[in-house]
């Protein structure tokens, strides 16, 4: 029993950590562990007793009282059992550490923690608020309370909130994990109970629905409830619990719970109709079965809780990785964290240009396919024809018949055709740079480690990005001083083989050779 009862003050525990941290189930894309809680969640229509039932089982008047909608945030109410004769106190989960030992003061923060979270628009919230209830008078219980059903909105309340309750209220109670307490007046006709037919419409099997009827005492004389409490009427899967709660004129005369717990007793005990039931009626009897049935339910459902808690553990930790350590807060360890994650993204580029990643082999493919394209294009057509050859070399050599060949032409042609290399080798440069410059970006993009740090991708990217033009410029002035020097270097050798190269290779000098 003691083990059982751990259980519910661990799942106590759990429900308060959800809340904490902001799971209260509904549509949310991250794992929610709320909804996998079993919980017992009162429903009824407005005034069918719902906070008297609630008020009866922790034996204290605790709850706000008013016409309208009073309850407009679910109250998650848990009931921790303490030693005999421990004071009894009351703790809100917004006011840790503060203990209400005056329960008048409960209700009112209560109300004044609704407001806070709705205003005093009398609108509703979902998200809930938790209170425990620590006494000897309780059994080990976790009830939620939400806003009672109802059929027409009352000044002041926008007409959407008949439908927002019942929203609110079906997303409690359509959980598989649920437990319905279903709350119906006896003296109303329970085919037209709000709660019986909300519980029937998401459990039809009636497994995880109990019935409770309330106000047996406010029949008409000459009628009873025995058809439904022996489950004839209207069966369910577990038994009917009837309740006789304080009545109106009991609560103006401040009768206290404990008194009308006694009153309960005596109405059963000696009544001609349900005498025979009296041991399986009344809110303590109510409350031992709840916690008993919560007990069975949590103990079913343990293994299923533990694997969802150890998966989202598995889960966070790999974000957490993936997230990466925290950040050193001195310099030295900072500046060294700094340097890493610029190792890591270095590591990364050095794999595009060597190997292992794409985007490398590009560059082979400016000096393969880009340069040689190019330099095809070139017009040494219009350079080398025999109309521009005949002028240069005139030009340069004059109008003596050369004993050899026309030397000063020959440079010049030959120095005018290289100039011409220098728009493509320049071009090679940039198209290298853009390469370069795009393996940067994708490398920034594909260092993991950086991912958290917008700003020091930002400040690679910029460093990076200035290396590059720096180099371009650097680039660009060594590849022309090489065309320049392939110009100047121009031998006495070169001269001499350049008429055997004639048939092979340079046509321009057997057309220079015709031409004259
Ligand atoms: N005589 C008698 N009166 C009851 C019983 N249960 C509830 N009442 C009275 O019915 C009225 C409504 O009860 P509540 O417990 O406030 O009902 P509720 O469902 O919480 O109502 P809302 O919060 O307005 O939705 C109160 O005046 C109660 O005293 C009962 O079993 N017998």
């Amino acid at each position: 029993m003691a083990t059982m009862e751990s259980l519910i003050v661990t799942v106590n525990r759990i429900q308060r950590a959800c809340t904490v941290l902001g799971d209260h189930g509904g549509d949310t894309n991250l794992p929610t562990l709320w909804e996998a809680l079993p919980s017992v969640v009162v429903v009824g229509g407005q005034s069918s007793g719902k906070s008297s039932v609630l008020e009866s089982i922790v034996g204290r008047d605790f709850l706000p009282r008013g016409s309208g909608i009073v309850t407009r945030r679910p109250l998650v109410l848990q009931l921790h059992k303490t030693e005999r004769g421990l004071q009894e106190y009351g703790e809100f989960l917004h006011l840790p550490k503060k203990k209400f030992t005056d329960f008048s003061m409960v209700r009112k923060e209560i109300q004044d923690e609704t407001d806070r979270m709705t205003g005093k628009s009398k609108q509703i919230s979902p998200v809930p608020i938790h209170l425990s209830i620590y006494s000897p008078n309780v059994v080990n219980l976790t009830l939620i309370d939400l806003p009672g059903l109802t059929k027409v909105a009352v000044e002041g309340q926008p007409e959407s909130i008949v439908q927002d309750i019942e929203i609110m209220v079906r997303s409690y109670v359509e959980k598989p994990n649920c437990i319905i307490l279903a709350i119906t007046p006896a003296n109303q006709d329970i085919a037209t109970s709000d709660a019986m037919k909300l519980s029937r419409e998401v459990d039809p099997t009636g497994e995880r629905t109990f019935g409770v009827l309330t106000k047996l005492d406010l029949m008409d004389k000459g009628t009873n409830a025995i058809d439904v409490l022996e489950g004839r009427a209207y069966p369910l899967q577990h038994p009917w619990v009837g309740i006789v709660n304080r009545s109106q004129a009991d609560i103006k005369k401040n009768v206290d719970m404990i008194a009308s717990r006694r009153k309960e007793r005596e109405f059963f005990a000696s009544s001609p109709d349900y005498g025979h039931l009296a041991s399986k009626m009344g809110s303590e009897y109510l409350a031992k079965v709840l916690s008993k049935h919560l007990e069975s339910v949590i103990r079913a459902r343990l293994p299923g809780i533990t694997s969802l808690i150890n998966k989202s553990i598995e889960e966070l930790e790999a974000e957490l990785s993936h997230l990466g350590r925290s950040v050193a807060v001195d310099a030295g360890a900072q500046l060294y964290t700094i340097l890493e994650l610029c190792r890591a993204f270095d590591r990364i580029f050095k794999e595009h240009l060597d190997g292992g990643r794409p985007g490398g082999d590009r560059i082979y493919g400016v000096f393969d396919h880009q340069l040689p394209a190019a330099l095809r294009k070139l017009p040494f057509d219009r350079h080398l024809s025999l109309q521009n050859i005949r002028k240069v070399v005139s030009e340069a050599d004059g109008y003596q018949p050369h004993l050899i060949a026309p030397e000063q032409g020959y440079r010049r042609l030959i120095d005018g055709a290289l100039n011409y290399f220098r728009g493509p080798a320049e071009a090679s440069v940039d198209a290298v740079h853009f390469l370069l410059k795009e393996l940067v970006r994708r490398s920034i993009a594909e260092t993991q480690e950086l991912k958290r740090f917008p700003t020091l991708q930002a400040e690679i990217a910029a460093a990076a990005s200035e290396a590059l033009e720096r180099f371009r410029e650097e680039s660009k002035k060594t590849t022309l001083r090489m065309v320049d020097m392939e110009s100047s270097y121009l031998t006495v050798d070169f001269f001499r083989k350049l008429p055997q190269e004639v048939e092979k290779e340079i046509p321009f000098l057997r057309l220079w050779f015709i031409a004259k």
